[in-house]
Formats: structure tokens, sequence, C-alpha cells
């Protein structure tokens, strides 16, 4: 695993410094990408002449240690709060489990960039030995397409002796001209964990609406979401690969304002989409297996 020298990267990725944060800037004839070595976080996606599909705080902050507000932070070997996970994701447990995993703030590495007439594709990679205090040897790379679409694929890759059990999740920030009116279709009839409410077990009723503080995790999923967005009148198509499981989740008003790098009224301008694998979806990989949690993004005008 060699990292890309900059002279070596294709005229249409352009290295950038954004607060204390390594960055760059993709520009293809379609859309623009900006993403961080730190977490290989995308921070924003957005086609020529449209609103952001992929949305960045307006207060986001660019520091070392910490995930940036907004983009694609990568949640993994697990997500959220360990403890809530089933127990043999929680097997080799660090002393201090952070939120959402180890990986959202370590720097990852460039191993590829490459520009073709479609658009530019780019790879990270964190090697096994880059995640003290958890031994398995699990390898990682996030694969990323941009252009008129986006594509995104996590690889994990089992090089160690012994099984490895991990949730995960590619924590989305979408953007939505009101969250109070959108709907998100492809959910009906689904099971789903309330964490709001004791992490009862519920199911799908119709389209989801927001019209609260949201944060569940739905289960048993087919793998097209639809984000329907009647302000910007589009929709935004989420097409997931090796997941069954995703978090729908917006602070809405009390939450927002106790968030880091959030407007307190920010909430009426994302909804995350957290294509996952969690709770009853985790990934077991066997000695040398390697799993992939895909997510293909388009959108077109309602
Ligand atoms: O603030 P963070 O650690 O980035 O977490 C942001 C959010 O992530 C997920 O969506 C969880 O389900 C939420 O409960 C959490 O508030």
């Amino acid at each position: 695993m060699s990292a890309i020298e900059p002279d070596f990267l294709p005229p249409e990725v352009e290295s950038l410094t954004l607060g204390e944060l390594a960055c760059w800037r993709v520009r293809t004839g379609s859309a623009e990408l900006l993403l961080a070595r730190q977490g290989a976080q995308i921070l924003e996606y957005r086609r020529h002449g449209e609103p952001p599909l992929i949305w960045l705080s307006e207060q986001a902050a660019f520091r070392r240690g910490e995930a940036v507000r907004g983009g694609v932070p990568v949640c993994w070997p697990w997500f959220g709060d360990l403890g809530r996970n089933p127990a043999e994701v929680a097997a080799p447990r660090p002393d201090d489990a952070p939120f959402h995993g180890l990986v959202r703030t370590l720097d990852w590495t460039l191993v590829e960039a490459i520009a073709d007439a479609c658009g530019v594709a780019l790879a990270f990679e964190l090697a096994p030995q880059a995640l003290p205090g958890w031994p398995p040897a699990t390898a990682l790379r996030l694969a990323i397409r941009v252009g008129e679409r986006l594509e995104l694929a996590l690889s994990s890759h089992n090089r160690g002796t012994a099984p490895v059990v991990i949730s995960q999740a590619l924590h989305s920030y979408f953007a939505v001209g009101d969250v109070e009116a959108v709907r998100v279709e492809g959910l009906e009839g689904c099971p789903y964990i309330e964490t709001l409410d004791g992490w009862q077990r519920r199911r799908q009723d119709g389209a989801l609406s927001i019209a609260g503080e949201t944060d569940r995790i739905y289960l048993d999923l087919p793998p097209r979401l639809t984000l329907v967005d009647e302000a910007w009148r589009r929709r935004l198509v989420l097409e997931a690969s090796g997941s069954r499981s995703a978090v729908l989740w917006n602070p809405w008003l009390d939450k927002a304002r106790r968030l880091s790098q959030f407007a307190d009224d920010a909430w009426r301008r994302m909804l995350c989409i957290e294509t996952a694998n969690a709770m009853d979806d985790v990934v077991r990989l066997a000695p040398g297996a390697r799993h992939t949690l895909g997510l293909t993004l388009t959108s077109a005008p309602l």
C-alpha cells in the first residue's frame, strides 16, 4: 500500500487544506466532490448547477481527531454505541470505545486516483495495524467513484486467523430543501428499532415522513431506498449492496442545540440515511473472507 504522490494526481484532483485537515477537491464534467484524508471522509458532493446531494454543515470544523459534521463519515468496526451492539461485535472491546468506531478520525492512505471520460475513481486504504487496541487483522478499503453519480464501496478483508464480527455504516448526510417536506420510500412494512423509545421493535407503516426527532435502525430492507424531496423537486435514489439495514436520523430542534458543528436550524436541511450493517445485519468474516458494503447515489427531477 503506497500513497499517491501529489505530482501523480490527475488534473481533476486538487489538494487543499481546510483548517487542520488535508483534503482534495475532485472536479469532473458533471460534479464536484470534497473529501478529507482523515477518515477518508467525503465532505460534500454536488452536481454542477444543482443544490448539494451530500450535505456539509455550515458550522463544519476541520479539526484533527474529530469527525467533520456532514458528508459521509465511515463508522467501523462498530456502529454507534458499542455497548448497544450484539455481544459478538463487542468481542475485542477497547477500554475506551468511541461512538461509531475507530476509523473516522484516523488518516487513511490515498492509493488510487484515476480519471476517465465518465469521472474519477479514488481509493483509500487503512492497514490492519492502524488500529491500536483492536487486534483483529482486518484491512479496509474505500473505493469512491464520482461523476454523474456517486458510488462508494467499503471492503473489509479479514487477514487474520480468527473470525471477526463487525457492524458498520456509511453515515451519509443528505442535503434536503426542507426535511418536513420529504418522504423516504422503500421502508414500507420493514421492521425497525426505535432507539428513542427503549429500543423497541416496530414495523414501518407506509413511507416515512419526518415530523420530529428520528433515530431508527431499519432492518430487512430492500436494496433501493428513495428520498423524495418536494421542496427541491427531486428524488435521490440510494442503491445499497451488502447491506439489509439503514439508520434514519434527524436530530430535530432540541438535539440540534446539543450537537457539535451544527447550527440550531440545520436539522431542516439534512437527513441521514446511513447504509449499514447493524444489529441483526452484522457482518461475520471468516479468516480470509472479504465483505463489501456499497452505495450508489443518483438523483432525478420529480
Ligand atoms: O454526533 P455523532 O457521534 O456523529 O453521531 C450522530 C448520530 O449518528 C447516528 O445517526 C446515531 O443513530 C445518532 O444517535 C447520532 O446522534
